[in-house]
């Protein structure tokens, strides 16, 4: 997909984050669930990380402690030489407003709103985001912004999903299955979207899916299991998404 703006290295707003012994544990009642137990991590910034591993092994709580939805029971996170886990509530609405898109598995599109009004809702209230038109450039639909969410298929919501994420230009996508409610060509163009973003806008894409195909696209994987990461594999050769399948 072509792609066009102008963008340079330094938009870029740098990220890495370090993990030091995350542990998260969910207390209802007199029952213990052991989310998180003592993750360890590094994340490379411009990277795209693929988070695999069986329902309940932690995948989705690790994503969200890295965004700053939520806080982990101990542990350190830092972020570009910041310790997120001493910042108070404030501060780390601060930082996620400023660094983090998300995508989730459905789309989350306002129905009354067309696709460049969607995306404003967020450009509205960022320090430099981009020109919603753009954002909808980099996707790919910039055809269809006067459209309401109802008269775009499925694969376009995502996207539109995705122009939202990126139009801010954060340092971080954070995708938590973005393409588990999509047919396997229409799951690859949203894919080729988040891999246009990583590779033109230096974003580093954190990426969950139970779709083990998906981790070809990835710098590494980080294999969940039980809370933990068993292992990393690193791809030597990463595959476009254009040429995956599943
Ligand atoms: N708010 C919560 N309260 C209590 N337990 C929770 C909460 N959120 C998650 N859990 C539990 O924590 C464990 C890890 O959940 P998590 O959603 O991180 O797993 P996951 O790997 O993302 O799973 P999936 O692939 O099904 O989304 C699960 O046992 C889950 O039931």
């Amino acid at each position: 997909m072509a792609v066009h703006g102008d963008f340079s290295e330094s938009d870029v707003r740098r990220a890495a984050f370090t993990g030091k012994s995350l542990r998260k544990t969910y207390v209802t009642g007199e029952t213990e669930v052991h989310a998180l137990r003592g993750v360890d991590l590094e994340i490379n910034a411009g990277e795209i990380l693929v988070l695999l591993g069986p329902s309940g092994s932690g995948k989705s709580t690790l994503l969200n402690i890295i965004g700053g939805l939520d806080r982990p029971t101990s542990g350190e996170l830092w972020y570009d030489g910041k310790e997120l886990t001493a910042l108070d509530e404030a501060d780390l609405t601060r930082f996620r407003r400023a660094n983090i898109g998300f995508i989730f598995q459905f789309y989350n599109l306002i129905p009354s709103l067309t696709a460049e009004e969607n995306v404003r809702l967020v450009t509205d209230i960022s320090d430099r985001p981009m020109n919603p038109a753009e954002a909808l450039e980099l996707v790919g639909l910039q055809d269809r912004r006067h459209h309401f969410p109802a008269q775009l298929s499925g694969g376009e919501q995502q996207r539109v999903a995705v122009a939202r994420a990126i139009a801010k230009r954060p340092g971080v996508l954070l995708c938590d299955e973005p393409t588990g409610a999509l047919d396997s060509t229409t799951g690859v163009r949203v894919l080729e979207t988040l891999a246009n973003a990583n590779r033109e806008l230096g974003t580093t894409l954190i990426l969950i899916t139970h779709n083990a195909g998906i981790a070809a696209m990835a710098d590494r994987v980080f294999n969940f299991l039980d809370g933990q990461i068993a292992s990393i594999e690193v791809n030597q050769n990463r595959v476009a998404a254009s040429e995956m399948t599943w």
